[in-house]
């Protein structure tokens, strides 16, 4: 029996691995951890696949198969329900669990079986299920990772109230993004939305940015102008960068937080203003409480709605529909045919670090849209900075698993076979005996004695 499967984005016919699948009752269905559809088997095919858009090599968060599915991929975790189908099909029993190689997450296996007990008519989960939906402005964030969930709920509550948010995150994490999102979902979203960046104005403008300044203030100060905080009187003000405020500029936005007022640089006037402050940074505040770098008292009134918004790599199961996402955005936008990424080169994409986040992976797909001239992106057509990861990934796939679990016991192996595979890693790399030399710190006369000895070159 013939049994279809994809490999590198290829479907294959193999007789081997699911071979056994292909008999039972039940409907089998494999998921790797990125989300694609590696393996469905006959019975699955023919009896529970509702949706016409699950086949081989497609994206669960493309379909509609069921969120508790969707739910053991991103937790990572075993989870039985009962689902009901609206058509003849009736309930159905499905069961997943998380498949680890050598504590590397890999995937899930789902199994379908029609349920005996045709009573049951709504679903049962060990799961709690999330009763809170989201709202017009946050469903507009792309995301479906258990951790970004979690912030959106977080920040939809916050956008109920009126107290202070503090947005923590590294760079490209999103956080200007929820904070408008906060914004326009508040009772305040007919009023201004005022962004300031504090790291970006010189300290001796920053009072006059913020609090605006009077006629004749100071050289140059020729006629009246309205700071941020007047601008966004009856809204929102995001102060983005907060950790980089000078410290006389903390004590000035600390009698705003307490008094909710100010005078204007060079003025006598007293402003009374109505402003929501949500505050973002990347720094470690807590870190500079404890150095004196930031004012402990404005920590705290900041800091009444905490949210932390997780890196990209802390949440690598949203990378594809993040990708589907900028490609419909950005070829909009470019007036340009949407491109299409082979699996192969989604798994790339899924495998890099993203130090840059979800910025640096927009920034990615605009320039494969510009510069794409095939129909489908292949590895070969990303950064190397990007394939030369996923090149160590399928290096370890196919057994070099690092060097502590260098064995499939767990056991250290050898010093020289840790040798031999650093230098064949390090060839593959970098092609040349030169440079690979450069990169480990060696002559290229050791890389080539030592590519002999273990017969990596003849
Ligand atoms: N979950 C998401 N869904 C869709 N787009 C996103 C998401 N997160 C971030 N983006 C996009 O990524 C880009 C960077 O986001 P944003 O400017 O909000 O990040 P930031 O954390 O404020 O960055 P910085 O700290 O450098 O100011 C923006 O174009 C934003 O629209």
């Amino acid at each position: 029996m013939k049994i279809i499967k994809i490999k590198n984005g290829k479907k294959v016919y193999s007789e081997d691995d699911y071979y056994l699948f292909e008999h039972s009752e039940d409907g089998i269905c494999i998921i790797n951890e990125a989300g694609f559809i590696e393996y469905m088997n006959t019975s699955f095919t023919n009896k529970f696949r509702f949706d016409k858009k699950i086949e081989l090599g497609a994206n669960i968060f493309k379909t509609k198969i069921d969120d508790l599915i969707k739910k053991s991929l991103t937790r990572k975790k075993c989870i039985k329900g009962t689902l009901v189908y609206s058509n003849s099909h009736g309930c159905v029993e499905v069961t997943t669990w998380p498949i680890f190689l050598e504590n590397k997450f890999k995937g899930i296996i789902v199994l379908f079986r029609n349920s005996k007990n045709k009573l049951i008519d709504s679903r049962e989960t060990n799961e709690s299920e999330e009763t809170i939906k989201l709202e017009r402005y946050f469903t507009k964030i792309v995301g479906k990772s258990e951790r970004i969930k979690k912030v959106l709920l977080m920040a939809q509550k916050a956008s109920k109230s009126i107290s202070t948010v503090l947005i923590r995150g590294k760079s490209g994490t999103g956080k200007e993004l929820i904070s408008k999102a906060i914004h326009y979902n508040s009772s305040r979203s007919k009023g201004p939305f005022v962004k300031i960046n504090c790291g970006a104005i010189p300290a001796n403008l920053i009072e006059s940015e913020l609090f605006g300044y009077e006629e004749g203030a100071f050289t140059g100060a020729v006629r009246r102008k309205i700071g941020k905080f007047e601008q966004a009187n009856g809204g929102t003000i995001f102060l983005d960068e907060i950790g980089d405020l000078p410290l006389n500029m903390q004590v000035k936005l600390l009698r705003v937080l307490q008094e909710k007022e100010f005078e204007r640089v060079g003025g006598i006037e007293t402003i009374k203003t109505d402003v929501r402050i949500i505050a973002a940074t990347n720094r470690n505040l807590e870190e500079m409480v404890e150095n004196g770098q930031f004012r402990e008292d404005l920590y705290y009134r900041l800091n009444v709605i905490p949210i932390y918004l997780p890196s990209l790599q802390e949440r690598r199961e949203d990378i594809p529909l993040l990708i589907d996402h900028f490609i419909k955005k950005i070829s909009k936008k470019l007036n340009k045919e949407p491109i299409k990424l082979s699996e192969e080169a989604i798994k790339c994409l899924y495998y890099y670090d993203w130090p840059g986040n979800v910025r640096e992976l927009e920034n990615i797909i605009e320039r494969l849209i510009v510069l794409s001239e095939k129909d489908v992106v292949e590895v070969t057509d990303l950064p190397t900075q990007i394939t030369n990861i996923y090149e160590i990934v399928c290096e370890k796939e196919k057994g070099y698993t690092g060097l502590v679990n260098f064995k499939s016991n767990g056991e250290l192996a050898k010093f020289e076979e840790y040798e031999k595979e650093i230098i064949k890693l390090a060839l593959k790399k970098y092609k040349s005996f030169n440079a690979a030399g450069k990169a480990l710190g060696i002559t290229h006369r050791t890389v080539a004695n030592k590519a002999r000895k273990y017969n990596i070159v003849d």
